[in-house]
């Protein structure tokens, strides 16, 4: 194991949030790379049980009484017996970026064997550019050894602010339930070295085990929906999310990276209960994604909850005639934005309002 980082990047400017039904022993593991940082556990299921969070770590746990107390009704908009329940990190967190991981991931080894410090990573994805306008063949120009290739535009080269890292997955891959029932033995082993800016105009599916984020530029956007128990769909709260994110970061001109760091992500979920939550999603998604990709926002919308609320309004208007679930949906995206904006007053009136790019 690599030895503890000496200087933690943004020691102070940065919350991991893990969203939690097990113990926490995975912690050990990422111990020299975690300890310095202050974590953010959220408690699913049944808040009687008591979590074990290994001695050591600075950190707040928050279970469902502790979110129904904060948020009263509101806490309607947090999902129950999902992982989605993790956005409620995100919002009570007092940092500029979240780091957000599973508890079932741990440190993946690079080709010549070392620890990845996945969180290193993602800090040097979300402070270095992004560039959504102009595809740059030889990937990030900003990753050591790398550049900018012939014929790039010089007025492109300064890039855009990133406002998501994306991160992936060594062993069980993020396969959905079918694509998991019918390859039940695959594995990834592919390491790709390289990290790529999303193009702008192009969806991706954002998974939420492996992700970092800057709260400030695109913090309101990441609420992971309805999901879990009461509701007729699962396993899609960071897709959501991530339709969501990417329409905004494309609309606000922010940037999101995929690809390097890796995690070891050691517990395949059972596909037939999978199924079972994915079920509605697989087949809505056909008409979700076309939605996503036509969704345009107005000038007015200058900071994330303009966007976000303006989004909800389509969301309630043009998904709602394929099921109610999405009228309620568009709801809860307004009382998540009505409970962020609680929580996160502007810093100062001159402030601009938090979440909006600077
Ligand atoms: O009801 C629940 C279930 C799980 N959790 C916590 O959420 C994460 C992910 O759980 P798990 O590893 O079992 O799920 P996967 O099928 O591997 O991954 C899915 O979860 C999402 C990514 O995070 C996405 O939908 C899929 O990738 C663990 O930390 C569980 O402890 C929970 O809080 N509540
Ligand atoms: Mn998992």
């Amino acid at each position: 194991m690599a030895g503890s980082t000496t200087n933690p990047p943004l020691k102070d400017e940065l919350d991991i949030v893990i969203p939690t039904i097990r113990n926490l022993d995975f912690l050990e593991m990422w111990r020299p790379f975690f300890q310095p940082y202050h974590l953010i556990i959220v408690q699913d299921g049944d808040p009687s049980r008591t979590i074990k969070v290994p001695d050591g770590f600075d950190y707040d746990l928050y279970n469902r009484n502790d979110i129904n107390k904060l948020l009263g009704p509101r806490a309607s908009c947090i999902s129950f017996k999902d992982s989605a329940c993790r956005c409620f990190g995100y919002m009570v967190s007092k940092k500029k970026y979240i780091f957000t991981i599973d508890d079932d991931c741990f440190v993946a080894k690079d080709p010549s064997g070392n620890d990845i410090n996945a969180l290193q990573q993602h800090i040097q994805n979300l402070l270095s550019p992004s560039t959504p306008y102009f595809f740059n063949t030889l990937y990030d120009p900003f990753q050591e050894g790398n550049d900018f290739v012939r014929g790039y535009p010089f007025s492109l080269r300064e890039g855009v602010p990133t406002a998501v890292s994306h991160g992936l997955w060594l062993n069980i891959p993020d396969y959905d339930a079918p694509t998991q029932l019918v390859k039940p033995l695959e594995r990834n082993t592919r390491y790709v070295n390289t990290v790529m800016t999303i193009p702008k105009g192009t969806l991706f599916p954002m998974c939420g085990m492996n992700l970092a984020f800057d709260r400030d530029l695109i913090g309101p956007a990441m609420y992971f929906g309805l999901m879990g128990e009461g509701q007729p769909i699962g396993r899609y709260d960071d897709m959501w999310a991530g339709w969501c994110t990417k329409v905004i970061c494309d609309h606000l001109g922010l940037g999101i990276k995929t690809g390097l760091p890796y995690i070891w992500h050691s517990k395949a979920s059972n596909p037939f209960v999978n199924l079972k939550k994915e079920y509605n999603g697989i087949y809505w998604q056909e008409e979700i994604i076309p939605f996503f990709q036509q969704a345009t926002l107005s000038k007015d919308c200058t900071t994330v909850q303009k966007c976000y609320v303006e989004l909800s309004k389509q969301v309630k208007e043009k998904l709602g005639k394929i099921d109610p679930y999405f009228t309620k949906l568009g709801d809860a995206m307004v009382t998540w934005i009505e409970a962020w904006d609680e929580l996160n007053p502007p810093k100062d009136s001159a402030a601009i309002p938090n979440g909006a790019a600077k």
